[in-house]
């Protein structure tokens, strides 16, 4: 079904979507999201879609009615229980919607303060770039060219509303339940003009996303500040699909999350090896747990002056490919959680003090051990 949706065989996509619904499959939130992606491309309404949505997720009243509110309402939500789907997330919603005024930082404070302080153990962490990270992303965007941001993985929408309180924001979700939710949170901060979520796999849409931004301004480059806080996995493919748009502004700032811990392997052997980025690497607190380390990486686009030259995976060395399907395991472990599995403790991601796989950062004085 989703290939048929990367294929643009929508109406078969519907299809096979309602057969698995009659067998009462739980499809996840991500499937949903590949197919409202090509929706959206296709330019089909969407409503045939949350239809759907709602009714593969009606053992969960709550998301259920958000899907079925429209846009800036959700007020009368059913309560939230713990193992419903999407229940750590929706009682985001609810406690900003019950302790927060209507405006971006008081929003972004009470998403920080319920990850801090409402969620009891460290297998329920919220993951946003708030505390020390959204220092980071504010000092990032403010030295970045004045254009729009864009933001990959939305997620509740907590950077993206932060980084909103400087430009106009585009953000990428590829989990339809998550990109429902923080439409909602963004419409209560009263910024739904100011922040755009497009839900979709950047894989898919992020091609599309660079045509459609294109046409509004042919030849501009028009993205000043670029937040990569999707799937590690992702960054590289990502960011050259951003090169060859030719939309990045000169000396445009890359931010990318979580580069070391599971870590993104090809992403900082491209950066390291492409003299079109200067990158540096930051050392930080993890947001909402105190002496847990984690590192970012913040680059600045040199545009050539000649063609960009395309970044050649076939030179991977092996040991970076080696790694890289490692970080993607230890990756896969940790997306359990949302599925019912295990998952793995923020313990494991922790760095090794004397790994064997190194990889040097260009223009960095350090070296650093990939953490696996
Ligand atoms: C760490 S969270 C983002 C947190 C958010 N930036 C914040 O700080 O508030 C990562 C999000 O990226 C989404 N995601 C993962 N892979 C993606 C992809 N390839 N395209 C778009 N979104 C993706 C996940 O569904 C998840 O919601």
């Amino acid at each position: 079904m989703l290939l048929e949706a990367s294929c643009g065989n929508l109406e078969r996509c519907f299809r096979l979507l309602d057969a698995a619904l009659e067998c009462n499959l739980l499809l996840d939130g991500a499937s949903f999201g590949i197919l409202a992606g090509a929706c959206r491309r296709q330019q089909v309404h969407q409503a045939p879609l949350l239809e759907r949505f709602v009714r593969c997720y009606r053992r969960s009243p709550a998301m259920a009615g958000l899907a079925q509110a429209p846009a800036p309402h959700f007020e009368d939500l059913p309560p939230v229980q713990a193992g419903h789907s999407y229940a750590k997330e929706l009682m985001l919603l609810q406690h900003v919607r019950t302790s927060a005024s209507r405006n971006a930082s008081a929003v972004c404070r009470a998403m920080e303060q319920f990850g801090r302080e409402k969620l009891p153990s460290s297998s329920k962490w919220l993951k946003i770039a708030g505390g020390p990270k959204a220092e980071l992303l504010s000092s990032a965007v403010a030295s970045s060219p004045k254009g729009l941001a864009l933001e990959l993985g939305t997620y509740c929408g907590f950077s993206a509303l932060h980084l909103s309180c400087h430009r106009k924001v585009v953000t990428v979700e590829a989990d339809l339940g998550h990109a429902l939710i923080a439409e909602k949170v963004i419409a209560f901060a009263g910024m739904s003009q100011e922040v755009e979520v497009i839900v979709g796999h950047t894989e898919d849409t992020l091609p599309w996303l660079m045509q459609h931004l294109a046409a509004k301004e042919p030849g501009e480059p028009l993205i000043g500040f670029v937040f990569m806080d999707q799937r590690g996995s992702r960054y590289q493919s990502d960011l050259e699909i951003l090169k060859c748009s030719k939309l990045l502004m000169d000396q445009a700032v890359i931010v990318a999350d979580n580069v070391l811990k599971p870590g993104a392997p090809k992403f900082l052997w491209a950066l390291s090896n492409d003299p079109a980025f200067r990158t540096e690497v930051i050392e930080l607190e993890e947001y909402a747990m105190e002496n847990v380390r984690d590192w970012m990486t913040i680059s600045t686009y040199c545009q050539p002056a000649g063609p960009d030259r395309a970044f050649e995976c076939t030179l991977l060395p092996k040991q970076i490919q080696t790694l890289e399907w490692r970080a993607e395991m230890m990756r896969n472990r940790s997306h359990r959680p949302q599925h019912g599995g295990s998952g793995v403790d923020h313990r494991h991601f922790r760095p090794k003090r004397q790994g064997d796989q190194v990889i040097h950062i260009r223009n960095t004085p350090q070296l650093y051990n990939l953490v696996l």
